[in-house]
């Protein structure tokens, strides 16, 4: 019976697969749909990854974007009117073509501001980058010594503390972001609440998408989703829990790639 089973991925994507206009796709950007680069400007969508989520776009009920940049960045990178894009790790939205920040996350905007200022004339001098991005703020030391991410670390963490932020550490950056509950779980939720799909995946590679698998299992267990499955995409520089927290893991985006094909095999 063994030799005649299909394939793990396969098995676990049925369901998708045979029910699209119930199935929701949720998924990362960086690190997930494109590869890591040196620096956020250099990242790109791989092509084929596009025509893929083209082509479910216009099978399944919903294709989201839900990423750690800003929003207008997360939709230019994936490029298609036909997904609905979250950015800034939950804090906001594209809707009719506008984002829209959560308005619990407003009164922080100023500290959020004071912060990537002040990461700028501390650690721009020593090769960190502080990426513009409003209501949230990444110092990037992917390009510095070791002592000097350290130092970044160390930096925001006391800072953001100091300005009452909520400070996270990915794959060579560190973030803070106002201390109100949304993140990449939230937004799941508000999407399954409005879309209703019968089941939905989250596919992530660092440590805001865990957020995103958890909220996916409360969603089941409250009964709004009848399946879910955390796709964790392995790397380096993750957090082990992207690997003990998934149901299915894949190699890099490439891994991605294929979970995508599949979903598309129709
Ligand atoms: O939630 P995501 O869509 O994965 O966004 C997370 C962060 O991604 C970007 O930074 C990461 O990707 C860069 C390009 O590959 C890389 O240079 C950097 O080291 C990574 O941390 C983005 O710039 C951040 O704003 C996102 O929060």
């Amino acid at each position: 019976m063994g030799a005649d089973r299909p394939p793990r991925k396969e098995r676990l994507l049925h369901g998708w697969r045979e029910d699209p206009g119930s199935s929701a796709i949720l998924t990362d950007i960086d690190g997930t749909l494109a590869p890591i680069a040196p620096t956020p400007d250099a990242a790109r969508v791989p092509g084929e990854t596009r025509e893929l989520l083209e082509r479910l776009s216009r099978r399944y009920l919903l294709v989201a974007g839900i990423s750690g940049r800003k929003t207008e960045e997360a939709r230019e990178l994936i490029g298609l009117d036909g997904v609905v894009y979250f950015g800034n790790h939950g804090f906001e939205k594209l809707v009719d073509g506008r984002v829209e920040i959560i308005p619990e996350a407003r009164p922080y905007l100023e500290r959020v501001q004071e912060l990537e200022e002040m990461a700028r004339r501390e650690l721009g001098p020593l090769g960190a980058f502080v990426e513009e991005k409003v209501i949230t703020a990444s110092v990037h030391y992917r390009n510095v010594p070791r002592e000097v991410g350290e130092r970044c670390v160390d930096f925001v963490r006391r800072e953001g503390e100091r300005l009452g932020l909520r400070v996270t550490v990915g794959r060579g950056v560190v973030e803070a972001r106002p201390p109100v509950r949304a993140d990449k779980g939230t937004a799941v939720r508000a999407l399954v609440e409005e879309y209703r799909p019968r089941r939905a995946l989250f596919m992530g590679d660092d440590t805001t998408d865990l957020d995103a698998f958890r909220e996916l299992e409360r969603l089941r267990e409250e009964g709004l989703l009848e399946e879910m499955l955390r796709v964790g995409v392995a790397s380096e520089e993750g957090p082990p829990g992207i690997v003990a927290e998934a149901d299915l893991v894949v190699e890099g985006v490439e891994g991605v790639a294929d979970v995508l094909r599949e979903l598309a095999s129709f």
